[in-house]
């Protein structure tokens, strides 16, 4: 690792020479999270997102981790979807189907996707009521600041507008404080139909991890990172918006993603 840990910054920053690196700490940090979560409450609950995240968990289906990893104890959930068949090249969850979890034995009635054969508007609703069975269950913890559910794991992927699960820059779904799940019909990506969870629930989580490589995302790394004080609109960038309230934010980037951080002396 080039480097770890600025206390000026927002959260921990984790800055690899290489993308493999970046990949190997990945792994270890997540099978880490897996084995205290399971060790403390008997299950692993994680949300996934899409983008280039899924390809840096390929290390977590090889050794040691498929054997070592209890796999049988993961709640798999997505951050965010977009609305087309789960057969669809743009689906988040074919693409941590076939890259990830065909490849570890996670029992498919803990696999939470979002429904495809409904109106986004329906999906949300209904992934949102599958959300809180979970909370019933205790599968789910509950935060102790809200009554939103507390994952063991979110997993998010950075875009270079600082676009993190499916919130844009400017998008009033920024705004959402009462649902826990929400939908939009005008992304500023296609496709234009989406479901996510908000700020609320990703806020509330126990762990966000932030995972963005390339000088695409180098500014929005930045801005992102860099404490810009109170004149920013934070709305701008949506990963600023990422602030776990009792939880631990962790940033993976490679040395072009950092090269615009301004670091302390
Ligand atoms: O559309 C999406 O994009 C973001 C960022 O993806 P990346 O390809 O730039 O890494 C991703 O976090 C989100 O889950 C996905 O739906």
């Amino acid at each position: 690792m080039a480097a770890a840990y600025d206390p000026n910054k927002r959260g921990e920053l984790r800055i690899f020479d290489t993308l493999d690196d970046l990949a190997t700490d990945l792994a270890e940090y997540v099978a880490q999270l897996s084995e205290i979560s399971v060790k403390e409450r008997g299950c692993f609950t994680i949300a996934l997102s899409g983008g280039s995240l899924i390809n840096f968990l390929g290390k977590l289906c090889q050794a040691p981790y498929d054997k070592t990893v209890d796999w049988t104890k993961w709640y798999v959930l997505w951050a965010d979807e977009r609305a087309v068949s789960k057969s669809h090249p743009d689906s988040n969850y074919k693409l941590a189907k076939d890259n990830f979890l065909s490849k570890v034995p996670v029992p498919n009635n803990h696999v939470y996707s979002i429904n495809d054969n409904l109106t986004v508007e329906d999906a949300a609703m209904q992934y949102e009521f599958a959300t809180r069975q979970l909370v019933k269950a205790r599968i789910l913890d509950v935060s102790s600041i809200n009554d939103c559910p507390k994952f063991d794991l979110i997993l998010l992927s950075m875009g270079s507008s600082g676009n993190v699960a499916s919130l844009f820059p400017h998008h009033p779904a920024l705004e959402q404080r009462e649902d826990w799940v929400t939908y939009i019909t005008d992304s500023a990506e296609p496709p234009p139909e989406r479901i996510t969870f908000t700020l609320p629930v990703i806020n509330s989580a126990s762990n966000v991890a932030v995972v963005a490589t390339g000088e695409a995302n180098a500014t929005a790394m930045h801005l992102a990172v860099d404490c810009l004080g109170d004149d920013f609109d934070a709305s701008a960038v949506p990963a600023c918006l990422v602030q776990p309230a009792d939880g631990k934010l962790v940033w993976f980037m490679d040395m072009l993603a950092a090269s615009k951080i301004h670091f302390s002396e």
